[in-house]
């Protein structure tokens, strides 16, 4: 019998902290990160077929590579060899839906490597744990392991060692789009050759937004955001500094590019608040789209069908 379709959901992520120290002689920077993952999701299907492949939808699907190059693709073959299938027949096929904006800083890319390889992990049963899938993830991308982990986690290394952290309190965000992707490496190294030239203020150091995220308090949080990378990626694209400014301006308590950018995050003091932030931010013409989100959320996970007819309680009657 040929097994059912695997599908899993999987959540974007903005870094509330993001300290990078040097460039390591392997070519990375040593991270000490806070991701927290967001109620923006994708969702990736595996199935058994003869004809391997990739079919992407959804926001940005046709900037998407559908060949060996996309990271999810990397998951299958990865995860093939490990458990000793061909990784150049798989057998499978995967349909990924894309509600994470693609090169946008929020870590898309990781994140359907994350869902392959824990679908791929139930399509096969192959009974790995967290920490063997965490370890495979590692070696997709630095971002990788949190998308399986999800919720808030303290990241250091390259950003993939993880620590959970206590974040007592949903927050509410804006997220807003930029009209074009920028390359995760392009703005590492505009940041080593900012720090050549001048010397970019650093975040300081985490363990006062790591309180803020225990207090649950949005207000002090908000005080707390920083991003190292922010720098380079307003330095390769000027107009962020608009942006940010729009979205304070509009109501937020503060607002941070995403990772490597040029998505910007605004924290906002509440669901309505994020609501009315959201509206008067798509009217200042300064994004291409802006969305509502709140974190943290669950890394990936198996979503289940809903059975079509549940059968209906039986009736007391008096
Ligand atoms: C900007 C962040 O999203 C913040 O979480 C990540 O640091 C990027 O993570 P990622 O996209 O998974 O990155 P990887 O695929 O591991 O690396 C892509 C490239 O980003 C740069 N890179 C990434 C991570 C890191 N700690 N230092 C780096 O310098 C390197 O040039 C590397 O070749
Ligand atoms: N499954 C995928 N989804 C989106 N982009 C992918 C995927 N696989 C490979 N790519 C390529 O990777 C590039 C970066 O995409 P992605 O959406 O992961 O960026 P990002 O969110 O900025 O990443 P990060 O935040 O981890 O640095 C894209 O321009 C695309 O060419």
């Amino acid at each position: 019998m040929v097994p059912t379709p695997i599908t899993v959901r999987v959540p974007a992520k903005v870094n509330l902290h993001l300290s990078v120290g040097d460039a390591r002689p392997d070519g990375y920077h040593e991270l000490v990160t806070v991701f927290q993952a967001l109620s923006m999701t994708d969702e990736v299907t595996v199935l058994v077929a003869e004809e391997p492949g990739i079919d992407v939808h959804g926001e940005g699907a046709d900037s998407v590579p559908t060949g060996a190059s996309n990271l999810a693709w990397k998951a299958v073959q990865l995860l093939a060899e490990h458990s000793g299938r061909d990784p150049e027949e798989p057998g499978v096929r995967l349909s990924i839906n894309k509600g994470i904006p693609v090169a946008g800083g929020m870590a898309g890319g990781s994140a359907d490597a994350a869902a392959t390889l824990l679908a791929l992990n139930q399509l096969w049963r192959l009974e790995l744990g967290r920490d063997e899938l965490s370890e495979l993830a590692a070696k997709l991308g630095s971002d990788v392991p949190f998308a399986l982990q999800g919720g808030t986690a303290l990241g250091t290394g390259r950003g993939e060692r993880l620590v959970p952290v206590l974040a007592r309190h949903t927050f509410h965000w804006v997220i807003a789009l930029d009209r074009r992707g920028l390359s995760t490496p392009a703005v590492y190294t505009e940041l080593d050759r900012l720090r050549e030239e001048t010397r970019p203020n650093r975040v300081g150091e985490v363990e006062p937004l790591l309180e803020a995220l225990a207090s649950g308090d949005p207000r002090q949080l908000a005080l707390l955001l920083g991003n190292d990378l922010q720098a380079a990626a307003v330095s390769l694209r000027p107009g962020l500094r608009r942006t940010l400014r729009a979205g304070v301006q509009a109501g937020a308590l503060a607002g941070i590019v995403s990772g490597s950018g040029p998505t910007c995050a605004f924290l906002c003091t509440d669901a309505d608040s994020a609501v009315r932030v959201a509206a008067e931010l798509s009217g200042a013409g300064v994004c291409r789209t802006v969305r509502v989100a709140h974190g943290p959320v669950p890394g990936a996970k198996l979503v289940t069908e809903e059975p079509a007819h549940r059968p209906t309680p039986p009736q007391v009657h008096a």
